[in-house]
């Protein structure tokens, strides 16, 4: 009996202490919110009122759809230039190299015209030859058969002695060598030429000035930029066939530039193009790694065929130390003329000289300014004109 009391009690507590706990809490739900918070509240559905009915619409109906359209991108054909014809180019660019010349010919002509030409006079024609970079050994042979011939033929007055000297110029140039490009289409394939040389020297550039020395001449050419080194290199290259309405041909960055030369050759074939001019890339810090890839892109390219030109592009204001890194590319690949840059920047015209001297390969054209069409086909005469500068 008291067990059951006891039991009674316990279950009162429990149930007292329940409802203790559970009326404070609903009480607490009760409560309207507190503070500055909001709280948005469902609007009451009438459940009495009719449903809303939506008819449905026809076709007919229905406002008309506007559909904006995105206008088609306008391609904007940048207008094919007609560059300038190249016969004659030397001359009209002649105040450029003199220009730069100055002081070389403007030297020269006041020795010339001394009344009497003694010791003095031809050590100091010879300084004069030297610093204008002609080259140590040159400049030797030059003053010796002037000397010789001013000696023999009693030569008086200073444009006589400078006609003299515009002459054994002109022959240390060597003017019969054959400065023709070879771009010519052949065997039912274009004529392939190859531009090398050192980073900056101007390569890139004197690919677009070539393609139109090439449609200035009448031939269709078509661009390979096998530099996949530098990034810009392609799209500038791009650009300058654009000008011309050249196409080019390009590969990813990075890609395989003997597989870029390739293609280039491969699609010049297709589309029949006179002329495939490829640019390549040309780091000098690994000797190796340049012969190794201008190597394959020479033998990858002559699975075509073979290639006509290989032009090394040096930059004329490098002066003697640039000559030293031609060399290099000499022993890689067959250079088969040179193309001197820069010329209108150096008073060191004379490197003509050297350079035909020490590679024993024509300088086929020079580079005269940055504008598109400032590239001549190089003219020994016309060029020692130039270089001497006024006439005496
Ligand atoms: N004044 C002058 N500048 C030139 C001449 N030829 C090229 N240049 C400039 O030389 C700079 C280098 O030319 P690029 O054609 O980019 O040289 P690159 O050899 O292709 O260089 P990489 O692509 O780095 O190998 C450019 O600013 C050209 O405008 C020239 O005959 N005269």
């Amino acid at each position: 009996m008291e067990y059951v009391v006891a039991a009674v009690i316990l279950l009162v507590v429990l149930i007292a202490g329940a409802v203790g706990l559970v009326v404070p809490r609903m009480r607490r739900r009760e409560l309207p919110p507190q503070g500055g918070t909001t709280t948005l509240e469902k609007p009451a559905v009438d459940e009495q009122a009719p449903p809303v009915v939506v008819p449905p619409v026809r076709d007919e109906e229905l406002p008309p759809l506007i559909v904006e359209e995105k206008p088609e991108p306008v391609e904007v054909k940048p207008e094919i230039e007609q560059p300038e014809p190249t016969a004659g180019r030397l001359v009209r660019l002649r105040a450029r190299l003199s220009r730069s010349q100055n002081m070389f010919g403007r030297g020269l002509l006041s020795v010339l015209s001394r009344d009497h030409l003694d010791e003095d006079a031809w050590e100091e024609i010879e300084d004069t030859l030297i610093t204008a970079d002609v080259g140590v050994e040159a400049t030797q042979v030059i003053v010796e058969r002037l000397r010789e011939r001013v000696r023999v033929l009693g030569t008086r007055t200073a444009a006589e002695v400078r006609a003299q000297l515009a002459e054994e110029l002109t022959a240390a140039l060597e003017p019969d060598m054959d400065r023709a490009l070879k771009t010519a289409p052949h065997d039912g394939r274009p004529g392939v030429m190859m531009v090398v040389g050192v980073n900056g020297a101007g390569k890139t550039t004197t690919c677009g000035k070539i393609g139109r020395v090439l449609i200035a001449d009448g031939r269709s050419v078509l661009f390979g930029a096998a530099d996949t080194f530098r990034a810009a290199a392609a799209e500038q290259l791009a650009t300058w066939g654009e000008r011309v309405g050249a196409e080019t041909v390009r590969g990813p960055e990075g890609a395989d530039p003997a597989s870029v030369a390739f293609d280039a050759v491969k699609r010049g074939i297709e589309i029949g193009v006179d002329t495939v001019v490829i640019d390549t890339a040309g780091r000098l810090q690994n000797k190796v790694g340049l012969m190794d890839e201008l190597g394959k892109v020479k033998r990858v390219v002559e699975k075509h065929g073979p290639v006509d030109e290989t032009l090394l592009i040096l930059d004329a204001t490098t002066g003697q130390n640039g000559l030293e890194q031609a060399r290099v590319f000499t022993e890689v690949v067959d250079v088969t003329g040179v193309v001197l840059t820069k010329l209108d920047g150096t008073a060191k015209g004379g490197i003509v000289i050297a350079v035909q001297r020490k590679l024993g390969i024509p300088v086929k054209l020079v580079g005269l300014g940055e504008g598109p069409d400032d590239l001549a086909p190089f003219e020994p005469a016309a060029f020692v004109e130039a270089l001497l500068g006024g006439a005496a």
